[in-house]
């Protein structure tokens, strides 16, 4: 059924881009891309109509206003209007376009003409209503940690990615050589979009699956410790998995952990060794950063 969409429009301090781009998400946007204007950040975002009402949204622009007054930068603008799934559909693809990250991956809009010899590793996407587009940092931190874990030997990975929201970590350790990835998302539409660009890049269902659920549902579909774990979740949710992941690791797991903002870094990195992980590489981009992470 088609449904309306809110798009909601901020006007801001490009200083204020990050924490705007963490409030939308964790206001429950999915899709959100940001443009510069003059010397001002115009940030869209996109959510269901259903998940917030006007009062909602009046909160949100309130805390916008909040964190610019506690930064000390100019307050943002903040408008919303309701439109067509259609119109969000043209929107969205008006603005995204192809990214490379890392050393090897395109992140490809589905809508595209595939490029003849391409020379990187194309991971095409039609996010949909999921995060994960590539445009964020902390996807793309992920990306670049999976390409210095996976694809120089022939070991079989048997990997997990935890939050798989549009799939893209997913879809990319099976193009780095992955042998299974579970992809598990508490949200019924991100575990929609992982099937649907699973199928879009050809992957074998065999190879990726993806299941509605969390950890435990993980604990569920396994039956021996995995080899590795992606999780771009926020910090607060990735303090209560990281016991759990220890689990169902074994001497050699490693893990990739993003969606932390660098003052959280502190509480995951205390969390990890309490828990029998040692902190092998702490990557930074912008105010977020990625722990690569091994088991002692
Ligand atoms: C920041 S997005 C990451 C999407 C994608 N993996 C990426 O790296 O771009 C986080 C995803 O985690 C999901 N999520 C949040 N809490 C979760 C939990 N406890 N277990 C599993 N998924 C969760 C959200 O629904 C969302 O799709």
């Amino acid at each position: 059924m088609a449904h309306s969409w809110w798009e909601i429009r901020v006007l801001c301090d490009p200083a204020l881009e990050d924490i705007i781009f963490w409030r939308l998400e964790m206001f429950g946007c999915q899709g959100s891309v940001s443009q510069m204007k003059s010397n001002s950040c115009l940030m869209s975002a996109y959510l269901p109509e259903e998940k917030a009402g006007l009062l909602d949204l009046a909160a949100l622009s309130l805390w916008l206003r909040q964190d610019a007054l506690c930064a000390g930068l100019p307050l943002p603008a903040m408008q919303w209007d309701l439109i067509e799934e259609e119109d969000w559909g043209t929107t969205w693809k008006q603005h995204w376009q192809p990214q490379e990250i890392g050393d090897r991956f395109l992140v490809y809009p589905a809508w595209l003409p595939i490029p003849s010899n391409p020379d990187r590793l194309i991971l095409r996407l039609d996010p949909g209503v999921a995060f994960g587009t590539g445009a964020h940092a902390t996807t793309q931190l992920c990306l670049e940690s999976l390409e210095m874990r996976l694809g120089f030997d022939d070991k079989k990975y048997v990997l997990a990615d935890i939050g798989c929201g549009s799939g893209i970590l997913s879809i990319g350790a099976v193009l780095l050589g992955a042998t299974k990835v579970y992809a598990l998302d508490t949200d019924p539409l991100a575990v929609r979009s992982t099937i649907s660009n699973r199928q879009l890049n050809r992957v074998n269902p065999q190879q990726l699956v993806s299941e509605l659920g969390s950890i435990d549902r993980l604990k569920e579909l396994v039956d021996e410790p995995l080899d590795g774990f992606m999780c771009n979740i926020l910090a607060e949710v990735i303090i209560d998995l990281i016991p759990q992941f220890t689990e169902i690791s074994k001497p050699t797991t490693w893990a990739v952990l993003s969606g932390i903002l660098v003052d959280q870094a502190k509480p995951i990195a205390d969390t990890l060794e309490q828990n029998g992980w040692i902190v092998a590489t702490l990557w930074k981009r912008q105010d977020w950063c990625c722990f690569n992470i091994r088991r002692s």
